[in-house]
């Protein structure tokens, strides 16, 4: 009951951002689900955040800017109290964070030069080009998938972060470059280069017969259970009311991205 979630918060981080108004998150600079833009930290996960913690009388919430590849080991360290970049629920990362419901799901996207010179059309196309390469950021998930359809190591070169890797593939530094379908369109519209395109044909991966689909969650430490709880009880009522949709409309997300009802629960076995 209610007396008891009070006992338990007592000195906890949701208690702490209660007492402070002010909760910290941890993002990564990836449009569109968070990122600055003239001089404020915006995208579907950091609106969704504020929605719920506003509701709880939080009204500040404080953005962290670290690498992608950081930032499970910046919540864990306490350098901010939630993740708010769209992160995957995946099962190796829910034996290290405690995830809320998605909030999307999507598929991935691929780039090449104009013209697909080397006629990369999915995944499996690199892994069957010797000599043909890719360009993941650091602690992303498609550096896993890449693998897992039998992209060879040596054939992957990890970037910081996304406009990096837009820059190695302008300078043929790499092939392609893959990351979720809505970073890639945001990023390519930033960069609007001649010389770079999507590949609009581009085949989802597979593996082990299954068809990849990301579901991208907000993230807390662990221990911070209550606070988990209550977001996933806040972003319930989103979801029913419709609300959901509304916020991560204007970031280019239509009624296909919604979650349905997928769980973090469900999502962590994988
Ligand atoms: C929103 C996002 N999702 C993927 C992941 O969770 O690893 C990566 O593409 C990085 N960014």
């Amino acid at each position: 009951g209610c007396g008891q979630l009070d006992l338990a918060s007592s000195g906890s981080t949701l208690e702490k951002a209660k007492e402070e108004k002010k909760i910290t998150v941890g993002f990564a600079n990836e449009k569109p689900y968070a990122y600055k833009e003239n001089g404020k930290v915006t995208g579907e996960a950091v609106e969704i955040a504020r929605e719920i913690f506003k509701k709880q009388g939080i009204d500040q919430v404080e953005p962290v800017l670290t690498d992608f590849g950081s930032l499970i080991p910046g919540l864990k360290a306490g350098r901010f109290d939630v993740i708010t970049a769209g992160m995957y629920i995946t099962p190796d990362r829910c034996k290290e964070v405690n995830f809320a419901d998605p909030e999307y799901s999507i598929g991935e996207g691929l780039a090449v030069k104009k013209g697909n010179p080397k006629n990369i059309k999915s995944y499996e196309d690199i892994a069957k080009k010797k000599g043909a390469t890719i360009a993941v950021m650091k602690g992303a998930i498609e550096e896993q998938y890449l693998r897992d359809v039998g992209v060879k190591k040596d054939q992957i070169k990890i970037v910081p972060d996304q406009p990096s890797g837009i820059s190695a593939l302008e300078a043929g530094r790499v092939d392609a470059i893959t990351m979720t379908g809505p970073s890639l369109r945001a990023v390519l519209e930033s960069a609007n280069s001649k010389s770079i395109e999507e590949v609009k044909d581009f085949k989802q991966p597979s593996i082990k017969g299954k068809d990849i689909r990301g579901y991208g969650a907000a993230a807390f430490r662990k221990d911070d259970k209550e606070l988990k709880d209550l977001y996933d009880k806040e972003l319930g009522k989103l979801k029913e009311s419709g609300k959901l949709y509304d916020i991560i409309k204007p970031f280019g997300f239509t009624k296909d991205d919604l979650p349905g009802d997928h769980t973090a629960e469900q999502l962590c076995k994988g």
